[in-house]
């Protein structure tokens, strides 16, 4: 059968509530989730065996948005889909993928990394794994309460298997963090298995469905042949293998860091869409006192809230896929033995996850703002996009962890350039700055983009001798990097910011060759339209550390301000660009056919406090604390 999976989707009843979501009780919304996600996964389970085939494009977000629309809120398979299935065809051997990565496998698994004492710092992770030769088993253990695993994505009560993090004992020796495939409930009954303490974890600022859980092992035995065995082996008669890079393991965060910049992209889209329509729609207050009262879209302070939006969601999705490939070339090297572009990768990803992530939950708060009042309802979707952007600057690695990693590869070559040995092309610059070889600040796109390199010299040389003081002070490094970390993180935050411009600016400009002139002019603009604001934001940097100047701050002021207006007559057409169904929207506000208030009241009605006319706790409560006072 050949299907159009939006339509094909869209078009199951079972998939779309009567009741809003917000309405239903946390049980209730888990199961209404659950029963969802399981004819979702139906589907998916058809497009992969092939008895259903698809007509349309599928991008890795556009899939994931039709999920948005039909969970309004997380799949509770989300982790079992996005980090199961893919640490398994990424971290196990040939022989393992082929038992285990079955289309009609009776497994639902989930990635359990987390405990109760350590998120952040994974070689403190308590949980061990120990073999045992004689029975060719490991068994798994939780030996204290901190040890227990939390926060995991469908393991609280829809998971039977999961990929644990655990550490490694061999004859006493501890080789470290690895993966294990572990089942915890029994296949049919659902049952816990013995030795297994699991449950949910209770109501948290959003990701309510994603039933994230707690799990204890109490010396719990799995085969041996179940540690993920593709880049480091345990053999029968418990020799260690060594892997060939001892960060493989973290393979699984690395990619997700990477997926989630896109899928960033696409919240961002979202919020943009829901709040510049709504601008359009809503009126408030004339600009001339002889006129009518205005589209909000008019305000130019309402324009300068929003465009960013619709320019950081193409900077995301520009950059996400730069990311993308980048992290697929990565992955075939190290298939043929070379590590050499990991670091990087690493380094790349960390920033970019945190940056993106923190400027997303910022921008579409932005936009919840933005809609007044009306952008405060759970009807507008707004709140909900931002309970789940935000969680994203905490998992898979929370900001300011992240942004340390990519210190650390700052530091390195800071250090060459300081001790003027060769550099790498992409950090040339650092020599530049230590020769003070300043260009002449230029007020274009490519002079904003040096001089955020210079800004990204300038604070990395200051937190660098910042570090070197405090070492010549006695300081052990640890300390001393922990004294100097306020600088590393702005450093390492400058240094995303630097990338985001240049390859969104580079990206646009090849784009704009392949494309209408008409279209290469609002995308070149909309890309100027980000340098220009942060080149604004970070004005006080520049002048820290660049050659502008105060007279170039105002001119990059006005050509801000007179690229609002160019692009406030597309702003409509770029959020309808995003193609972004009513269905997958769910926002009163942001509807294509622009009927918010009377989509409002409709939600309105839907409040179980509108199906009495006199509420029952107007009997039992009110009336007699009312009537005796009047009596
Ligand atoms: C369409 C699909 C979309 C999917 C979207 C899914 C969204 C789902 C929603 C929620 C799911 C959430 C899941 C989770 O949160 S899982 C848990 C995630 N946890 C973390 O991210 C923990 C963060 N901590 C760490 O990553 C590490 O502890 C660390 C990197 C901060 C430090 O690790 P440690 O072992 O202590 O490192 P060292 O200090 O010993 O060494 C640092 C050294 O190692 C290099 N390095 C670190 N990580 C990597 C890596 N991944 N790859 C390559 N290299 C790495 C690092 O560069 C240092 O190198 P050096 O400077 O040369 O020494
Ligand atoms: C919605 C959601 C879903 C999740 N899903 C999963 C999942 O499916 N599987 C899973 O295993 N985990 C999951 N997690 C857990 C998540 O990965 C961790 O919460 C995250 O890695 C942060 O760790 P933490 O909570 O221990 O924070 P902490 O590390 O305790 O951070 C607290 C504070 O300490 C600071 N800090 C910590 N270490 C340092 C340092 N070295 N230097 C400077 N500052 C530091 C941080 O910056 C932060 O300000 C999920 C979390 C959330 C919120």
């Amino acid at each position: 059968m050949m299907i159009h999976t939006n339509n094909y989707i869209l078009n199951i009843k079972e998939l779309w509530d009567d009741v809003p979501e917000e309405y239903l009780s946390h049980k209730e919304r888990y199961e209404n989730a659950i029963k969802k996600a399981f004819i979702v996964l139906k589907v998916l389970r058809q497009l992969h065996t092939g008895n259903i085939q698809i007509t349309d494009h599928r991008t890795p977000t556009n899939v994931y948005s039709i999920q948005d629309g039909i969970f309004r809120n997380v799949n509770p398979l989300l982790i079992h889909i996005g980090l199961f299935w893919s640490t398994i065809a990424a971290q196990a051997s040939t022989e393992q993928q082929a038992e285990w990565l079955q289309p009609d496998s009776s497994m639902i698994g989930t990635y359990v990394q987390t405990e109760l004492g350590h998120g952040s710092f994974i070689r403190g992770i308590e949980t061990t794994a120990t073999y045992d030769s004689t029975t060719d088993e490991f068994i798994l253990h939780t030996p204290r309460l901190s040890a227990y695993k939390w926060w995991p994505g469908g393991l609280g009560n829809t998971a039977n298997a999961c990929l644990v993090m655990a550490q490694l004992y061999i004859n006493g020796t501890c080789h470290g963090l690895h993966i294990f495939l572990a089942q915890i409930r029994d296949f049919d009954t659902h049952k816990p298995l013995p030795g297994i303490k699991v449950g949910e974890i209770g109501p948290k600022m959003g990701f309510n469905t994603a039933d994230n859980g707690f799990l204890g092992f109490d010396n719990h035995r799995i085969p041996r042949t179940n540690m993920l065995m593709k880049n480091v082996q345990v053999l029968r008669d418990g020799t260690y293998v060594k892997p060939k890079h001892d960060k493989l393991t973290y393979g699984s965060m690395l990619l997700t860091r990477v997926t989630l910049i896109s899928d960033l992209a696409y919240q961002l889209s979202k919020a943009a869409t829901i709040a510049v329509r709504y601008s359009a729609v809503r009126r408030q207050s004339p600009i001339k006192s002889n006129e009518p009262e205005r589209q909000i879209l008019d305000f130019v302070s309402q324009q300068h809230k929003l465009f960013i939006t619709i320019a950081s969601s193409h900077v995301y999705r520009v950059v996400g896929l730069w990311m993308w490939n980048s992290h697929k070339r990565v992955t075939a090297d190290i298939h043929e033995g070379n590590m050499g572009q990991l670091p990087e990768l690493h380094a790349l990803a960390c920033c970019l996850k945190a940056i993106s992530s923190r400027d997303a939950s910022a921008l579409v708060e932005q936009c919840r703002l933005a809609c007044g009042g009306h952008g405060y309802m759970m009807a507008s979707n707004l709140p909900q996009i931002y309970a789940y952007t935000t969680a994203a600057v905490t998992y898979e690695g929370e900001y300011t962890v992240l942004l340390l990693q990519t210190a650390r590869y700052l530091v390195k070559f800071w250090r060459l350039a300081a001790e003027h040995k060769p550099l790498p092309q992409n950090f040339a610059y650092f020599e530049d700055y230590i020769k003070k070889n300043f260009e002449q600040w230029r007020n274009s796109p490519e002079g904003i983009i040096e001089g955020f390199k210079a800004i990204v010299a300038g604070k990395t040389k200051a937190a660098y001798d910042t570090l070197q003081c405090n070492l010549r002070n006695g300081r052990e490094f640890e300390e001393a990097w922990n004294m100097a970390s306020v600088q590393l993180t702005n450093a390492s935050e400058a240094y995303a910011r630097s990338l985001l411009c240049e390859v969104f600016w580079k990206e646009t400009v090849q784009l704009s060759t392949k494309v209408s002139k008409s279209l290469a002019i609002v995308l070149e603009q909309l890309a100027e339209l980000y340098l220009m604001y942060w080149a604004l934001e970070k004005h006080g940097d520049l002048l820290l550390y660049s050659t502008i100047s105060r007279n170039d701050i105002e001119a990059l002021q006005s050509r801000y301000e007179e690229l609002l207006a160019l692009i406030r007559p597309n702003a409509v057409g770029l959020v309808d660009a995003f193609d972004i169904r009513d269905e997958v929207l769910c926002s009163t506000l942001g509807a294509y056919d622009g009927r918010v208030y009377e989509r409002m009241m409709e939600e309105a009605s839907k409040s179980p406090l509108n199906e009495d006319v006199v509420n029952e706790s107007f009997h039992k409560y009110i009336r007699p604390v009312t009537m005796k006072n009047k009596l």
